[in-house]
């Protein structure tokens, strides 16, 4: 008798997103691992654009948190599409009632990265190559800050636009002079959209010279469904990379506990580290996370680091909470105390 494996019933999945360039590539890179694990499901992409795109010319941090990701939320909440690839970095720490973030996929390189317009890439290879004075371009009060803190004499502006807007802003300023000697982006970023050959130097902890910590959740793509919508549930399993979605938890556990927002000056590293197992002893994983915060015009830091074994969710969730109040007591409070309490910011992202 031949035996008769059963096909699932095929279906359609509508998948939400902005977009962006960007945004429509990483949904390319999520189907693509979702259809390699589900033959039978379709996936429809459903793209939209969303406040943070319409509205070019408000600083981010006066666009509230949700301007990535609200409109994409309401369709999600209303039944109109069934899961949305956002970016992780993008996604408050706090999620609307009845969403949940299904999974989070392997990670993209999370550094920032340098790019230099044109005219220096011959002669500069990394920030401590800029005479005072230069002007380097980014909207994120995160990066501006750490590097006012460690390039006192650099200049910060405002650049807005997705990836290929803020390329070709900085190229302009190689021919009509002004505008940016470099600007600074995520290499996952530039990397999913094949412009890593633009990328002159990578900042992280261990930048010789001074680099930056980056944003939480940032080379991450979180997975966004209703919390009881078990269909999804099961199809992102099979995607989930479970090493990625416990660091980033305990990334925005700090972020939340701070009671930070998208444009609040926390920068996070995360690393898993082998542990030498004694006598006996299970080898379990052990998480680094260190972790900065900065007040916005970069005279005032408050750093810290924390290793615990976590293998869990839940352990994940405490020791981003355990950092936060370490850095709280070291004197972060008090820094974002005053961007949060609206107190004017003595320099604000934007002002050159
Ligand atoms: N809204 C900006 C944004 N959100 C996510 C990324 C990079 C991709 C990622 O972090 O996964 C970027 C661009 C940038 O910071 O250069």
């Amino acid at each position: 008798m031949a035996s008769t494996t059963t096909q699932p019933e095929p279906f359609t999945v509508n998948i939400g997103t902005r977009r962006s360039a960007l945004a429509l590539k990483q949904v390319d890179l999520v189907i693509a691992e979702l259809s390699a694990a589900h033959p039978h499901v379709r996936f429809q992409v459903c793209a939209v654009s969303v406040q943070g795109d319409r509205d070019k010319t408000t600083p981010l941090p006066e666009m509230g948190k949700g301007l990535w990701t609200n409109e994409l939320e309401a369709q999600l909440l209303a039944g109109d599409i069934d899961m949305v690839v956002h970016c992780l970095k993008d996604m408050p720490t706090v999620l609307p009632a009845g969403c949940v973030i299904g999974c989070v996929t392997r990670r993209e390189d999370p550094r920032d990265v340098v790019v230099f317009n044109k005219a220096h890439v011959d002669t500069h290879r990394t920030l401590a190559d800029l005479p005072a004075g230069s002007v380097v371009g980014t909207s994120s009060v995160r990066r501006a800050s750490q590097l006012r803190r460690r390039y006192p004499g650099l200049v910060f502006r405002d650049v807005r636009g997705n990836i290929d807007t803020r390329l070709k802003k900085v190229d302009a300023s190689a021919e009509d002079g002004g505008g940016y000697d470099c600007i600074i982006l995520a290499a996952a970023g530039l990397h999913r959209m094949d412009f890593g050959d633009r990328i002159a130097q990578y900042l992280d902890s261990s930048t010789e010279g001074g680099g930056m910590l980056h944003a939480v959740g940032q080379g991450a793509l979180g997975l966004e469904v209703r919390e009881h919508d078990e269909r999804m549930l099961g199809l992102l399993k099979t995607v989930e990379h479970t090493p990625t979605m416990m660091a980033c938890y305990a990334e925005r556990s700090l972020m939340r506990t701070l009671e930070g927002g998208c444009s609040v000056p926390i920068g996070v590293e995360t690393a898993w580290v082998e542990q030498e197992a004694e006598e006996g002893e299970s080898v379990g994983k052990k998480l680094m996370m260190r972790a900065t915060v900065v007040s916005v015009d970069g005279t005032e830091g408050v750093d810290g680091s924390r290793t615990e074994e976590v293998a869990s969710l839940a352990q994940a969730d405490s020791l981003g909470k355990k950092l936060a109040l370490e850095l709280a007591e070291k004197g972060a409070q008090k820094i974002l105390d005053q961007i949060t309490q609206g107190r004017p910011a003595a320099v604000k992202v934007g002002e050159t």
